[in-house]
């Protein structure tokens, strides 16, 4: 399925392009997706860390998200850093009025390790945002975090998904297995249903912003009218092909790469 499509972004920045609203709209790009954005927060951030972040008035993310959905038709839309309440707020409000696919990335501390969501807004994303999503892809200490449950194993994130559908109320959950040795398995469980995609570790530094890709593939092949199951697949092996052909650059973890990435070129399990 090719149809032309759309996607939005709402999400912080990352000058260095690895992560943020640079990924995602690479991915976009890369998947033949017409890709916007709204920028949340401006991130001085690198490979090596984030070193300062000027967040947006919150009025000005509501006028920019007026300006697109006032004027172009979006098919699906994700969400990644939103730093403060009134932020999510105003999201929240968008998100109710379109009533389209919604991937949300509850983006809370970045790969460095530094804080990318004020400590108060937390409970508000688990409790207002994650129930509108079509899909939350958390890694595990997020899992943890929006379920309350300690993730060590594949019996665990099985676990912690039911809780973000059935208690949390979102209709699917992807628990990503990043942050656990072996292979690198995610489950998501579709309400019904559990589906594992799994493929080999990669043994690299390059990780800053594969979450962020992750979710924008998902996005790009939900606005394509993919179903879940499918499009989470394909973008699995969008993520590990740029997982495995990542750019070497940066002084820490640097960015994955999203050019000439195409679905063919890589191998991926899925069970
Ligand atoms: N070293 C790796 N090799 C292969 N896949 C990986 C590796 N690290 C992460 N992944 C995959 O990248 C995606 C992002 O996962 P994760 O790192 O858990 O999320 P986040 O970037 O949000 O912390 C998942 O599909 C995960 O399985
Ligand atoms: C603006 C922004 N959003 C998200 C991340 C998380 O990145 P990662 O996917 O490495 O956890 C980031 N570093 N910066």
């Amino acid at each position: 399925m090719s149809k032309l499509s759309s996607a939005l972004t709402i999400a912080g920045t990352d000058p260095s392009g690895g992560a943020g609203i640079q990924a995602d709209l690479k991915t976009f790009q890369e998947l033949k997706t017409y890709g916007m954005s709204v920028i949340t927060s401006v991130v001085a951030q690198n490979t090596t860390g984030v070193q300062n972040v000027q967040h947006l008035p919150v009025e000005f993310i509501e006028e920019q998200l007026q300006s697109v959905v006032s004027d172009m038709p979006v098919h699906a839309f994700k969400t990644g850093m939103i730093a403060t309440k009134d932020m999510m707020q105003v999201i929240r409000k968008q998100m109710i009025e379109q009533n389209l696919p919604y991937v949300m990335d509850p983006v809370m501390v970045a790969t460095s390790g530094d804080v990318l969501i004020v400590e108060e807004a937390r409970g508000y994303l688990r409790d207002q945002l994650v129930p509108l999503a079509t899909i939350v892809t958390p890694n595990i200490p997020e899992a943890e975090f929006l379920t309350g449950l300690e993730i060590q194993n594949f019996d665990d994130m099985k676990r912690a998904a039911k809780v973000i559908v059935h208690d949390l109320g979102a209709t699917s959950a992807l628990i990503k297995g990043g942050h656990l040795e072996g292979d690198a398995t995610d489950w998501l469980y579709d309400g019904n249903d559990f589906h594992t995609f799994a493929a080999d570790r990669i043994d690299t530094t390059s990780t800053h912003g594969t979450g962020c890709t992750y979710s924008a593939a998902i996005t790009a092949y939900l606005g394509k009218g993919y179903e879940l199951v499918e499009a989470v697949g394909l973008a699995k092996k969008f993520i590990t092909a740029a997982l495995k052909h990542a750019y070497q650059i940066g002084h820490g973890n640097g960015p994955t790469n999203h050019w000439g990435i195409r679905e063919e070129t890589n191998e991926v399990k899925n069970y």
